[in-house]
């Protein structure tokens, strides 16, 4: 990797030989900004004849009153199951695919990050089909689903693995784009600011551009996230609507106009850009640590100046 390379380019490789220690930084902070995914499903799936909520802060305020400050959480269990192994899936995958493809250019940087994207929609889709479901099922006793791996179970049993996967070509069409917008965004903006291991401002300029690339991948292929959440939690409240994606986006256009598409955005943005701000400085200065360490170890004194303690 040349020395053109960004800061994440030159330290994604040690990911491959990450311990634990390093994995486990890349549990999400989901849990510090659940309510937001919770906001967002119910305001893009709500019906357009008898709406429940009016915006996000209705939303909240609802919640609380109907389901108390658990309702808030309902589904967090899912995404606690799968986001480590998301987030190890994309670094690592981000990263051989930038070595792979040689070099370190804006367009593979997008590439790589598409990739990554695509590949982690396997775990991500199932893992949203059942946080979708899970939020919006009835609280209480009478519930269908008693947490994200029952209710992949049950939908298994009564659909198969087509069933599991429901909502897979709208996740897939969200995530690839989105994706190489986040790397992208993340490698330009932290060469725009200068991010180099011994700048004393290195991370809170990690944090603005980590989050900054939050918001820009969401707001990248937001109006598809809306479809997409409509189609898995089709058939939830009610008989079924839509015959596919063309379907949706023509019945929710005709339905409800073009604002449709981006309902839930506020609380998408606002849960954004703490979440991949605390994301990729994490991954960006544990990763620099784990390659200065392993260098240290393989003798290699230019690597190892890369993450001098001191200098993180
Ligand atoms: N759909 C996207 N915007 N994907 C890129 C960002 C993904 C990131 N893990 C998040 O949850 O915010």
């Amino acid at each position: 990797m040349g020395p053109t390379s960004g800061l994440l380019a030159r330290v994604s490789p040690g990911l491959l030989r990450a311990g634990p220690r390093e994995l486990g930084t890349l549990t999400p902070r989901s849990h510090l900004t659940y309510p937001g995914p919770s906001f967002q499903v119910r305001l893009q799936v709500q019906s357009v004849e008898k709406p429940q909520y009016r915006g996000t802060l209705h939303c909240f305020q609802a919640i609380i009153k109907q389901e108390s400050v658990l309702g808030l959480y309902r589904g967090l269990g899912s995404p606690l199951l799968g986001l480590t192994f998301i987030n190890a899936l994309v670094f690592g995958v981000q990263g051989n695919t930038l070595r792979a493809l040689g070099r370190d250019s804006p367009l593979n940087q997008f590439l790589a990050g598409a990739a990554a994207g695509a590949i982690q929609c396997v775990i991500c889709c199932p893992m949203e089909l059942a946080k979708t479901r899970l939020q919006l099922q009835e609280a209480g006793p009478a519930r269908t689903y008693r947490g994200p791996l029952d209710c992949l179970a049950q939908i298994y049993r009564q659909e198969g693995l087509r069933g599991v996967n429901r909502g897979m070509v709208s996740t897939l069409l969200r995530e690839t784009p989105s994706f190489g917008v986040y790397f992208l965004t993340y490698d330009a903006l932290t060469r725009a600011l200068g991010c180099e291991p011994g700048d004393r401002l290195l991370v809170p300029k990690l944090l603005l551009a980590g989050g900054t690339s939050g918001i820009a991948s969401w707001l990248s292929t937001y109006p598809v996230d809306v479809v997409k959440s409509r189609l898995q939690a089709d058939g939830l409240q009610g008989a079924p609507r839509y015959r596919g994606i063309v379907d949706c986006v023509q019945q929710s256009y005709r339905d409800e106009g073009w604002r449709v598409f981006t309902r839930g955005l506020a609380s998408t943005l606002l849960r954004a850009f703490p979440v991949n701000a605390a994301t990729f400085a994490t991954v960006t200065v544990v990763l620099s640590y784990a390659r200065g360490e392993e260098a240290r170890l393989e003798g290699d004194a230019g690597s190892a100046a890369l993450a001098q303690p001191s200098s993180l």
